[in-house]
């Protein structure tokens, strides 16, 4: 299953897309793509993650290019808007990217930032969807305890889907959860399930009621469906920032879930200017296609990355190789 790397290099494009807003810090984002048997793959493991992190990255690419995806079971996914931690003002021309969706995700906890500031761009993000919107927040583990229960409770009156990774630790998310469970506020693992070691531990210590569920980080498609059957948590499918390739993926694994409650974080092609698809999969009625997009390649040479960008893509492809190779489960 696991092709040869000449092969895999032979058909690597490495492009640079730039953001319409700034996104984690990220401005412009970088991403390999591979052309395998069963079509178009990605890989864009964050800049800063070491070899041993991106491996999981290149193995998902493998594994969706390489590997038939599994049976899917719905044609559509339901996404939600994804808002970055911009002024409360921006908030509505962030939403309006996200035609007919009914949910919205919306980071808090900025660095730089202050809790008014939350509070002032969730509300605009609730006064925009109505009361029937639903409204999710994402502090990436920036708040300690004690800050997420102030924040927790301060954001309650607008009426809260769930809580994204608030704390960093598990033993955090128990506690926290412990101490907000009188909200009524579900709280959600993120990084504690993509970056963790054992991506089921916080499942198995009780300390979240959902899990958010990577295709990349987890190592692809298949891995990521095996831990969903082991967590018997529900899930939300999310993305890391994804050209239309990657989403694809995305929506691929979000396809086979066997029971998909919550909007899914894949829809944000929409905060890219640009993708390598003529048609992007960005939401439209609220949803994306399980589909595998066509990939342009006069848009994949206009959004060529510059010949230094490349060597750097190229050369952690073979050192993330390297050690798929040796643990490889396709
Ligand atoms: O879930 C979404 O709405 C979109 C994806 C997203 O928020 C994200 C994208 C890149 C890196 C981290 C995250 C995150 O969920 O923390
Ligand atoms: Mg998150």
């Amino acid at each position: 299953m696991l092709p040869e790397l000449a092969d895999l290099l032979g058909t690597a494009r490495v492009v640079r897309l730039p953001m319409r807003t700034r996104f984690r810090g990220i401005t412009v984002r970088e991403a390999v793509l591979f052309e395998g048997p069963e079509g178009w793959t990605e890989f864009s493991p964050f800049v800063e993650y070491d070899d041993q992190e991106s491996a999981a990255w290149l193995h998902a690419a493998i594994d969706f290019g390489w590997r038939p995806a599994p049976a899917a079971l719905r044609d559509a996914i339901r996404v939600n808007a994804t808002v970055p931690a911009v002024a409360a003002a921006d908030v509505p021309a962030v939403l309006d990217r996200y035609p007919g969706a009914r949910t919205a995700k919306v980071k808090v906890a900025e660095p730089g930032q202050t809790l008014a500031d939350d509070v002032a761009r969730v509300r605009a993000v609730r006064e925009h969807l109505g009361p029937e919107g639903r409204v999710r927040v994402d502090a990436n583990a920036l708040w300690n305890v004690d800050e997420a229960e102030h924040a927790i409770h301060a954001l309650a009156s607008f009426d809260l889907e769930y809580v994204e990774q608030p704390c960093a630790t598990v033993d955090e998310l128990a506690e926290i959860r412990r101490r907000t469970r009188y909200m009524d506020i579900p709280i959600a693992a993120d990084e504690s399930v993509r970056k963790a070691s054992d991506p089921l531990a916080v499942a198995r210590a009780g300390a979240a009621d959902l899990l958010v569920i990577k295709a990349q980080p987890l190592g692809g498609v298949h891995s990521a469906l095996r831990i969903v059957a082991e967590a018997g948590l529900p899930v939300v499918v999310s993305s890391a920032l994804d050209t239309s390739v990657g989403i694809a993926m995305g929506a691929h694994l979000a396809a086979a879930v066997p029971d998909l409650e919550f909007d899914c974080g894949l829809g944000t092609v929409a905060l890219f200017e640009n993708d390598v698809a003529d048609s992007p999969l960005v939401p439209v009625d609220g949803a994306i296609p399980v589909l595998r997009p066509e990939v342009s390649g006069l848009r994949l040479d206009a959004l060529s990355a510059p010949d230094d960008r490349r060597d750097w893509w190229l050369d952690r492809v073979r050192r993330c190789y390297r050690i798929v190779e040796h643990t490889t489960a396709l």
